[in-house]
């Protein structure tokens, strides 16, 4: 496992920089990230660990596996904070509700401190619900402004739409302008719900990006946003740190 963000100094990797492994399927994947993350957050000795969850369908094998008997009693959940990269803005009981996905298959199972997980807020007024959120990550953070060399996430995980869009920056959205503010939301065309992200200067301030992709579904969009740089907004994604593209065989191929 690296661990290195001196190595690529200055300059942080981006989509179509980062390093890719493909595993042999979605357990395998599911293993790999989970041991992943118990290694980081061991490295980060009495410091906090600070996770920004991907939704979806994909990384819910991966939540499980992290509040299971295998995992849940080594992970050291009084030091990891869970924070959401994006969210649809209807109730958390609602099961479009990315944090209705997260409780379902990780918080029902692990014993961590109701202060360590940091739901998006869901309100009538999606200006105000981002508003809220941001004042929450500012006040973590210590200042209302992102510093380099001072990352705001220890791990952004991020997942694939088959249309490109990754959290909830999806194409021709006013989003994907946003420079200044750390949280934001849109109305997505083709997506039935307003949605609440991070936007990308916040997913930049981070020490390691980790796209989660898996199945022959999402093959061509990889490719598309890896290798041959159409501009989807998941190749807009930087990070001040390491960029690793996690993927199962179906996805990556070999
Ligand atoms: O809408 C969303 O889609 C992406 C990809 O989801 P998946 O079901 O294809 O894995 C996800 O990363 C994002 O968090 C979610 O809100």
């Amino acid at each position: 496992m690296s661990d290195k963000i001196e190595d690529i100094g200055e300059k942080g990797h981006t989509a179509t920089t980062g390093y890719v492994l493909v595993l042999s399927d979605v357990i395998a994947q599911a293993e790999y990230l989970a041991s992943s993350i118990l290694h980081h957050a061991e490295e980060k000795k009495g410091e906090p660990l600070r996770i920004a969850l991907s939704g979806g369908s994909t990384p819910k094998r991966l939540y499980e596996l992290l509040g299971s008997s295998e995992y849940t009693d080594r992970m050291p959940w009084h030091k990891i904070h869970l924070f959401f990269g994006d969210e649809r803005m209807v109730p958390h009981t609602d099961s479009d509700s990315n944090f209705h996905m997260v409780k379902e298959s990780l918080l029902a199972h692990i014993d961590i401190p109701f202060r360590n997980v940091h739901p998006m807020p869901v309100l009538d007024d999606p200006v105000k619900a981002a508003e809220i959120y941001q004042a929450e990550l500012q006040a973590i953070y210590g200042s209302d402004t992102l510093q380099k060399g001072k990352p705001l996430f220890d791990i952004v995980l991020l997942g694939l739409g088959g249309d490109g869009h990754t959290a909830s920056l999806f194409p021709g959205t006013p989003v994907l302008h946003e420079q200044e503010k750390w949280v934001s939301w849109s109305q997505p065309s083709d997506a039935p719900h307003k949605r609440m992200t991070l936007t990308y200067p916040a997913i930049a301030s981070s020490r390691f990006v980790m796209f989660v992709v898996s199945g022959e579904s999402k093959a061509q969009i990889i490719r598309e946003v890896r290798d041959e740089n159409k501009p989807y907004p998941s190749a807009a994604i930087t990070t001040e740190g390491e960029l690793h593209w996690i993927l199962d065989r179906a996805a990556g191929g070999e």
